[in-house]
């Protein structure tokens, strides 16, 4: 209401008619106690359990070729690499290059043509992705939908104390979640992923919606996880965070970038100044 009143306030003879009366009404319902205190959300404290160790070899790709249809070109030809639980990576490259597909690939989601990829057979993955959050059942709670989700939790107490954890203060927890934010509902979609207890987590673009501070916390959460990671951003403040190493998709395949991130960041800024440089003549 303040917002329409400052937007409004000034604008023509029928908008400012109906600031002033906007002006009244929230003057009224202030003196009677009616408003809420403004509270911004408690700062998210990340948080992925303790998922134990299984030995490696925990994921091998071998010889895998995929693509769409066969009529697209391969997304991936005779790609071979291994994936262990001390694993930090962020996968990078040119957009439409693969990286979402190869994470799909990595959670079963897609079958590679060719090749094989060998999962130990206790291994959990969790795939986050802003798919998560747009296919939320909106008219049900975050507590209701993690009740739903994690029938072995009976006791509501203990489920709101899980959700807690990811900054979800008591009214967030329990109304429907189409009243939350998109930041909000990443929160939930994170209480979710994490309560699987994966031990590879796969993350594609997980910094969309979320605020500087939410970032830090889940690269420190990240940091203090037992599990390996593959990380798909744009975010090099959050690559530089939590990978230890970087891919390379391109052309089909992936390598391994045998430098660091700092460099890498430099080779990029001198290929796009070439670009540029060719471009104007
Ligand atoms: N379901 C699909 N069916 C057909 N083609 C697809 C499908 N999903 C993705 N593609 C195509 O496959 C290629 C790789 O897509 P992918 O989303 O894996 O790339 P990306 O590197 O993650 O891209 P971005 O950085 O833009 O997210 C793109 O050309 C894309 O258009």
């Amino acid at each position: 209401m303040k917002d329409y009143i400052a937007r409004f306030g000034h604008g023509s003879a029928k908008l400012a008619r109906q600031a002033q009366s906007k002006e009244k009404t929230l003057a009224k319902m202030v003196n009677a106690g009616l408003t809420e205190k403004v509270t911004s959300d408690k700062l998210m404290e990340f948080y992925f359990p303790a998922c134990g160790k299984i030995p490696p070899p925990v994921l091998m790709i071998q010889n895998i070729s995929f693509r769409y249809s066969e009529k697209s070109s391969w997304i991936y030809k005779d790609l071979e690499l291994g994936i262990d639980l001390d694993s930090r990576i962020a996968l990078v490259g040119p957009n439409g290059c693969g990286k979402s597909t190869f994470l799909k690939l990595i959670c079963g989601d897609l079958i590679p043509q060719d090749g094989l990829i060998r999962r130990h057979s206790h291994l959990r993955i969790a795939n986050y992705h802003q798919h998560l959050a747009e296919a939320l059942d909106l008219s049900l709670s975050a507590l209701e939908y993690m009740m739903k989700c994690f029938p072995d939790v009976k006791e509501r107490e203990e489920m709101r104390r899980i959700i807690g954890r990811y900054g979800l203060s008591g009214r967030q927890q329990i109304c429907p979640m189409r009243h939350l934010s998109d930041g909000q509902r990443c929160r939930v979609v994170f209480a979710w992923l994490a309560f699987q207890v994966p031990h590879l987590l796969l993350l594609d673009e997980p910094t969309n919606h979320l605020d500087m501070e939410t970032i830090d916390a889940l690269a420190d959460a990240i940091n203090d996880f037992e599990g390996g990671m593959i990380l798909v951003s744009h975010d090099f403040r959050l690559i530089g965070q939590v990978a230890k190493e970087i891919w390379i998709c391109e052309n089909s395949t992936i390598r391994k970038w045998n430098k660091g991130i700092i460099e890498y960041k430099n080779h990029l800024r001198n290929k796009m100044l070439k670009e540029s440089e060719f471009e104007t003549g």
